[in-house]
């Protein structure tokens, strides 16, 4: 047998952490961040917004349940929220090899080696996120004894081009023409417009939409800095000026406030998990959502015509916005979920009503 290759992860503070190899053997570098929920990693290593990020895993066993069958269902992956793995590297506490699900095709460990990401096991990820949650969010190399890397920061780069797609595309056949931006755009926000009678034109994170014939925008997650994709923001104003219904997700959120006049900033250590809570604005109800997100909106810098709409209810950060009187609204968390819970995926229907009244209207 072989001797394994001796491999760590090496923060950018100095502090390093021995592990072992199960999936590509390559060096990389990223940023590294946690993530808490105890499932779903087919769906969070193929969104797009963790391009450039080395995740954390707090949930100590992965691996068990393997990697979903690769099938296309009208042309969009069935099983993973984009066409591939984004995530720079893996790092785990425990890896189970052996994997058990009706839908499993391979291990996590060979999809990892065919999609040329480096994974690492044998962590003690809970301590390593403990200093994450410390220090914040670092840079970070998974490195290869006989393979040195330098640090790189993926924030620096407009990664957004790199997620979103070089070409438009057309989906489904329904009555409400949705432009969707994308800016690396999950795969179950489409489904979700989809299954509401939608026709999903999907154009790339920069494109003039302005001759498309349509009936609402949609603005995507995405991954990196917000302050990064002025394009889109310009774009997202001619929308604000015809006023025709736009939401946004994630990303979307904060390009909607971004284009709004209001500013974003870099939490400390950002949301990465299935069970955030959030409280609706002017109500008690408050919804367990899913989040990824590094970035957020300052809601002290929305001009009058806005109002915060959802509001995190563990570090009171802006978790959604809405504009008092037209029909612009979006979320910092995910109601298109997968993973995570669905309670507040009734926002699309929203999105729908408003493109329905604004149509009657016109
Ligand atoms: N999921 C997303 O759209 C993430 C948005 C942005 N890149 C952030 O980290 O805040």
């Amino acid at each position: 047998m072989t001797q394994a290759k001796k491999v760590s992860l090496v923060l950018e503070d100095g502090t390093r952490f021995e592990g072992k190899s199960f999936g590509y053997d390559h060096s990389i570098a990223g940023e590294v961040v946690f993530y808490t929920a105890m499932t779903g990693y087919p769906e969070s290593l193929t969104d797009p917004s963790y391009t450039g990020q080395i995740l954390v895993s707090t949930y100590p066993m992965i691996g068990n349940y393997g990697v979903p069958h690769d099938l296309l269902d009208e042309g969009i992956h069935a099983h993973y929220e984009s066409h591939k793995v984004h995530i720079s590297g893996l790092i785990i506490s425990d890896y189970s090899s052996e994997y058990s699900h009706w839908n499993a095709q391979k291990s996590l460990g060979d999809w990892l080696k065919e999609s040329r990401v480096p994974g690492l096991y044998g962590i003690d990820t809970r301590a390593l996120t403990k200093i994450l949650r410390v220090k914040g969010s670092m840079l970070g190399k998974i490195e290869f004894e006989d393979e040195p890397v330098d640090f790189y920061d993926p924030n620096k780069e407009n990664l957004v081009a790199i997620a979103s797609i070089q070409k438009k595309e057309v989906y489904g056949k329904g009555q409400h023409k949705v432009v969707l931006i994308d800016c690396g755009v999950k795969n179950n926000i489409i489904r979700c417009l989809l299954d509401r009678d939608a026709t999903v034109i999907r154009v790339p994170w920069d494109y003039d939409f302005s001759n498309e014939e349509y009936d609402g925008v949609f603005i995507s997650n995405g991954p990196g800095d917000p302050a990064r994709c002025e394009k889109t923001v310009a774009n997202i104003k001619k929308v604000m000026d015809l006023e025709k219904p736009i939401m946004g997700i994630c990303l979307g959120n904060q390009l909607l406030a971004r284009a709004a006049g209001a500013e974003t900033y870099k939490l400390k250590f950002g949301h990465r998990s299935h069970n955030q809570p959030v409280l609706l604005a002017g109500t008690d109800r408050c919804f367990i959502t899913s989040q990824n997100h590094g970035y957020v909106v300052d809601p002290n810098t929305l001009s009058s015509d806005w109002e915060a709409l959802f509001t995190n209810v563990n570090d009171s950060t802006n978790e959604g916005i809405r504009h008092k009187s037209k029909p612009f609204f979006s979320t910092q968390f995910h109601p298109e979920a997968s993973s995570g819970p669905v309670d507040t995926e009734y926002l699309f229907d929203e999105f729908i009503q408003n493109i329905v009244d604004f149509k009657q209207k016109a």
